[in-house]
């Protein structure tokens, strides 16, 4: 279960975020909207422990994450999290496959039993006879399915997507949103998504509007 409550984020004195709270259950996902500016990335990067609340707890099946300290946080961030966001992070030196198994071995999993998760994640985002290539030999949108696949390969607790499908073309934008709410209804996990997209947030759960007064249905 993740539990936010009254979390508050300045920048130079400005109050961007004020008293966020927000409660999801175990395969529950939800959609924030919101206008431009007004600090869905900014909490997003807070709940992905990514950067600190000024004030407000963040409590992942029970542990206070914005209280840990730097190690700690890597280690909640390794294990439990995953993330799609607008900068990829796809490392040019590995193949997609090991791009993609990354997060397993980070976890003490490899061999082929790793590469066989990753292989079947970049099946899933219509990338699966792209196991052997580069990262440089891919389309912006390709690169994007190839961090979704990551996001997910190691079947984090929850998943956060800050405008996932921004760079796909429709049936791949579908492909991609079907697959995340699968996921992340199928194992139990919990997901949450920063979109402008109303075809995307219309797959989750709910969704929650975020305005300078806070986040609400
Ligand atoms: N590191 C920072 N330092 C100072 N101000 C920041 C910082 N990060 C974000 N902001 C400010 O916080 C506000 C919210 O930004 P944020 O990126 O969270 O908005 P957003 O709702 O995600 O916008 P968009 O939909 O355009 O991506 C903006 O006014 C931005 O300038």
């Amino acid at each position: 279960m993740l539990e936010i409550s009254n979390l508050c984020r300045r920048f130079d004195g400005r109050l961007v975020l004020q008293s966020i709270s927000l409660c999801l259950e175990p395969g529950e996902y939800v959609a924030i909207v919101g206008e431009s500016g007004v600090g869905k990335s900014t909490l997003l990067n807070l709940i992905a422990g990514l950067d600190r609340p000024d004030r407000g707890r963040l409590v992942l099946d029970g542990e206070d994450y914005a209280r840990l300290d730097e190690d700690a946080l890597t280690r909640l961030r390794r294990d439990k999290l995953g993330f799609v966001f607008q900068a990829f992070h796809i490392l040019p030196h590995l193949t997609l496959r090991q791009n993609v198994a990354l997060p397993l071995w980070l976890k003490g999993q490899g061999g082929r039993r790793a590469e066989r998760q990753a292989d079947s994640l970049l099946e899933a985002v219509g990338l699966g006879d792209r196991a052997e290539s580069w990262p440089h030999e891919l389309s912006g949108g390709e690169m994007q399915r190839v961090a979704i696949a990551r996001a997910l390969v190691h079947r984090p607790r929850l998943i956060l997507a800050d405008e996932p499908t921004g760079n796909l073309d429709p049936a791949n934008a579908a492909r991609v949103l079907k697959l995340l709410g699968e996921r992340i209804r199928d194992s139990g996990a919990m997901g949450i998504l920063v979109t402008h997209s109303p075809e995307a947030a219309k797959g989750t759960d709910r969704v929650l509007q975020l305005t300078p007064e806070g986040l609400h249905a």
